[in-house]
C-alpha cells in the first residue's frame, strides 16, 4: 500500500507550498449528475448547469484542487443515447487536447459509462496520461448526492497522479476502465470489478496500488479514425435455436464479430445442431465468435467441457475473464481496422490489462 511512485503526491502541506497547481481538462458528455427534473418529473440533461455548480461549490477551489476547463458537449446526452460515435469523439477530443493538460476527465452517464471507459481504453493508443471516466447516481441537483466527490476526486487524481491508463472513478474509487461493470442501478457503489482491485481508492489518504498500473510508454498517443458498429450481443439461454442465432448473426444483418454470452466456462448446448450450424456457417462468413460467461467471476476456457469444445469447433475464440463490456468494444475497436483471423488473434491478446489469464480467476474468493 504505497503512493504511486515518482510522482507528485500532495499532502495537505504540499498544496500549501506554492506547488503549481496542474491542468485537468474534464469533458463533459452527459449523465445524471448534471441533470435536473423537467415538466414531467423526469431527469434530463440541463446545459450550464454542472460548470455553474463548479464554479459556485467550494469543494472545486480549495488549496490543492488542479484547475481545470469544462468542455460540454452539445447535445449533452443520457449515456444510454451513447452509440460507439461518441466513444471515437471523447477519444478524439483528448488526443487533440493531450499536450495542453496534465490529466482527462470524461463526466458521464452511468447507464453506459463501462462501456465507454472500457472503449477509451482501447482507442487511446500509447495513453501516458490519466483519464478519468466518472458520474453520479443521483445529481448535483439534490441535496444529498455523490456527484460532487466523484467529481473533485477524480479531478485530483486526473491532475496530481500520471496513471497511464483509463479508469473509472465511483464511490472513492478507480477501477481499469476496461473491467469495470455498473453492478447496481441504486446504490452509490453503482460499478465494481470481479477481477482486479482498484487502482486507486480514497480512504483518509489517496491510495494508488501500483502493482496494479500499466507501464508507462514513451510512444506517441494515437487514435484510429473509425469504430466498427458491426458488433453484437447474443445472450444464450435455454431453448436458444438456429433461427435466433440467425436472426442476430444471420447473412443479411452485416454483423462482423459477435460476443456470444455463454453459460459457466464458455459452454453452450453441444447437442443442438441447428444452433451449432448457424454459429459455424457464420464463422466461415468471416464473423469472430467470441465466447465470454454469463457469469462475473472465473475465466473462459472451452476446454473445461465438451458444451465448451463445441463452442470452439465452430470457430469460438474464448473471452477469459474479459467483462462483456469490455469484449464489446475490444471487438468494435479491432473490427474497424483488422482481418476476422487478426481480430480473433488480438482479441486473445492483452492489450490495455483488460485480462490476465489464469490470474483473473484467483479473484474468485472476492465471492
Ligand atoms: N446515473 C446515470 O447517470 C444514469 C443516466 N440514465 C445516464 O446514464 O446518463
Amino acid at each position: 500500500f504505497r503512493p504511486y511512485p515518482n510522482l507528485p503526491v500532495p499532502t495537505p502541506s504540499a498544496y500549501l507550498n506554492d506547488a503549481p497547481a496542474p491542468h485537468v481538462h474534464v469533458i463533459y458528455t452527459g449523465g445524471t449528475i448534471g441533470m435536473k427534473k423537467d415538466e414531467n418529473g423526469e431527469y434530463v440533461p440541463c446545459p450550464g448547469y454542472l460548470e455553474e455548480m463548479t464554479e459556485e461549490l467550494m469543494f472545486f477551489h480549495e488549496p490543492g484542487m488542479p484547475t481545470f476547463d469544462i468542455t460540454e458537449y452539445d447535445p449533452l446526452l443520457d449515456s444510454s443515447n451513447m452509440t460507439p460515435d461518441n466513444w471515437l469523439m471523447i477519444a478524439q477530443d483528448i488526443e487533440s487536447n493531450y499536450d495542453d493538460y496534465d490529466g482527462f476527465v470524461v463526466v458521464h452517464g452511468t447507464d453506459t459509462m463501462a462501456y465507454t471507459a472500457s472503449a477509451l481504453s482501447f482507442l487511446l493508443e500509447n495513453l501516458n496520461k490519466t483519464v478519468v471516466v466518472t458520474g453520479s447516481q443521483i445529481p448535483l441537483s439534490e441535496m444529498y448526492n455523490d456527484g460532487v466527490f466523484n467529481l473533485v476526486g477524480s479531478i485530483y487524481v486526473a491532475g496530481w497522479y500520471q496513471i497511464p491508463e483509463v479508469g473509472l472513478w465511483f464511490n472513492s474509487k478507480m477501477y481499469r476502465g476496461n473491467r469495470a461493470q455498473k453492478y447496481s442501478a441504486w446504490s452509490l457503489e453503482a460499478f465494481d470489478t470481479a477481477t482486479i482491485d482498484p487502482l486507486v481508492s480514497w480512504g483518509e489518504t489517496v491510495m494508488v496500488w501500483d502493482h496494479n498500473i500499466l507501464p508507462y510508454t514513451n510512444n506517441a498517443l494515437t487514435v484510429p479514425t473509425s469504430i466498427s458498429h458491426d458488433v453484437t450481443f447474443m445472450h444464450m439461454y435455454p431453448g436458444i435455436t438456429g433461427a435466433h442465432v440467425e436472426a442476430i448473426i444471420g447473412e443479411g444483418t452485416g454483423i462482423k464479430a459477435v460476443v456470444v454470452l455463454a453459460y459457466g466456462t464458455g459452454n453452450g448446448p453441444s447437442d443442438n445442431t441447428s444452433f451449432l450450424n448457424a454459429l459455424s456457417s457464420a464463422n466461415d462468413r468471416g464473423v469472430v465468435i467470441a465466447i465470454a460467461t454469463q457469469t462475473h467471476q472465473g475465466n473462459v476456457d472451452l476446454g473445461t467441457y465438451e458444451t465448451g469444445g463445441a463452442m470452439a469447433r465452430v470457430g469460438g475464440v474464448g473471452a477469459f475473464s474479459m467483462t462483456p463490456e469490455c469484449c464489446l468494444t475490444k471487438l468494435a475497436y479491432l473490427m474497424a481496422n483488422h482481418t476476422s483471423e487478426e481480430a480473433k488473434t488480438l482479441f486473445q491478446t492483452v492489450l490495455r490489462g483488460e485480462y490476465y489469464a489464469n490470474i483473473d480467476s484467483t479473484h474468485a474468493w472476492r465471492a
